[in-house]
């Protein structure tokens, strides 16, 4: 079939798998390039194939030659809907990592249901034995409990007082200002329960239990800060309660696997393009914003730069002690630099509908949304009939 995007709002309901595909490939490329990692040798991630969790997968795999198991929610195609993005992305992870030579896994279902943490570790036991690093890396609107059976469902919305600030529509360049109402008590308990740290525990616990984790274990989830003009809706919001509590839960896993030598950290990732933060109101202009000014100093990165530098620098490189006075890793250190808030700032005050295209990278905001849904990429066919219907290597 002929494969082109169709949006709804900030989702894509379609998917290449040609462009998926070359993504991964891009990403591989560029670690290929990087000097070898001495690092982890049999690696978990959950939420393994988009974003931060692809990433830190293709590093994982391809800078330190790790075996890998990568655990996540997407669905095949079927009939005449395509498959999402994170199935060809990890479709084309799996199939480059067994030409390499990598052994690795895929483990498709809910990572929040006691199912698919049992399944997990039977896999783990069957194939790699002991696993020496957990990567965190869900992002999802919903999660339902294993225990109570309770469905919550995760909001973005400010605490306390209604918060207006410029919003883009991303894909018409309307610049506009969002009001968004305070959250309920509700909404902030059920946020936290999707974001918070209450799942990894629970994947720590069980892996700790079951006895498929190395001594000396690390463990690492993903966390954001963020500037003053995104703080009501982000990190002072209910997105934000949810990351407090998921860096009290390193604090405390820290505790644990720091029994037997093991450590976990949260590290604050720098904004970019995924499925989760377009959906944020807010923070597409303000990415936009910041990538223009990023690109123009040269210090730029994507997911993939920005788990290069984690794993290589940072969890396995010299500056391993680098953390901040909570103890989190950060790789926002050059989205956060003075220099560059200052002119994201300035910009800020300044954007409208009739300058977005010149004062922002809202160009190539847009670009790299459809990019992550496999399409607007170099050397793809899109008038080519493709088959939709990709097999995943080493599904279990
Ligand atoms: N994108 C950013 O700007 C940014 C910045 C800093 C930190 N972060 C954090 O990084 C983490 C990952 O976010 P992302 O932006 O890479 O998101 P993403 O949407 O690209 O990836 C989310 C992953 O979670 C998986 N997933 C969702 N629900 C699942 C479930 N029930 N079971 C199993 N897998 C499930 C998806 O399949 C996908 O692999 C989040 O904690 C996010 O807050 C993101």
């Amino acid at each position: 079939m002929i494969i082109q995007p169709k949006t709804r709002g900030f989702i894509c309901t379609t998917a290449h798998p040609e462009g998926c595909a070359r993504q991964v490939q891009r990403q591989i490329e560029y670690i290929q390039g990087q000097p070898a990692i001495e690092g982890p040798r049999s690696v978990l991630v959950i939420g393994a194939s988009t974003g931060y969790g692809l990433a830190s997968r293709i590093v994982a795999s391809f800078a330190a030659g790790a075996d890998t198991i990568g655990v996540y929610f997407d669905k095949a195609a079927e009939g005449a809907r395509t498959a999402s993005a994170g199935w060809y992305n990890s479709a084309a992870f799996e199939q480059a990592a067994a030409e390499a030579g990598r052994r690795s896994f895929s483990v498709v279902g809910d990572a929040f249901s006691d199912e698919i943490k049992t399944k997990t570790i039977d896999l783990i036991r069957a194939e790699l034995g002991k696993i020496d690093l957990v990567v965190y890396s869900v992002a999802s609107p919903r999660r339902t409990h294993p225990k109570s059976g309770e469905t919550f469902t995760s909001v973005i919305k400010p605490i306390g007082d209604i918060y207006t600030n410029k919003t883009v529509n991303f894909h018409s360049g309307d610049v506009s200002l969002a009001t968004i109402e305070p959250a309920t008590d509700d909404e902030i308990r059920q946020t936290i329960a999707v974001m918070g740290g209450e799942d990894w525990q629970m994947w720590i616990d069980e892996l700790q239990e079951a006895g498929v984790l190395a001594d000396g274990a690390t463990t690492v989830a993903f966390s954001y800060i963020g500037p003053a003009i995104t703080h009501a809706v982000y990190r002072e919001g209910t997105i934000g309660r949810a990351k407090d509590d998921l860096e009290t839960t390193a604090i405390r896993l820290n505790e644990q696997l720091g029994a037997s030598g093991g450590r976990a950290f949260v590290s604050v990732n720098k904004a970019l393009v995924t499925q989760s933060s377009s959906a944020i109101p807010v923070v597409p202009l303000y990415i936009s914003a910041l990538y223009k000014v990023m690109k123009e100093k040269g210090s730029h990165e994507g997911c993939i730069e920005q788990m290069y530098r984690l794993f290589a620098e940072r969890l396995y490189g010299a500056d391993s002690a680098a953390v901040d006075e909570k103890g989190r890793i950060r790789v926002d250190d050059w989205e956060m630099r003075e220099d560059v808030q200052a002119e994201v700032a300035r910009l800020w005050a300044a954007l409208t509908t009739e300058n977005v295209y010149e004062l922002s990278d809202l160009e190539g905001y847009r670009r790299e949304f459809f990019q992550l849904f496999g399409f607007e990429t170099d050397g793809v066919d899109y008038e080519a009939d493709v088959n939709p219907d990709v097999a995943i290597v080493n599904l279990r």
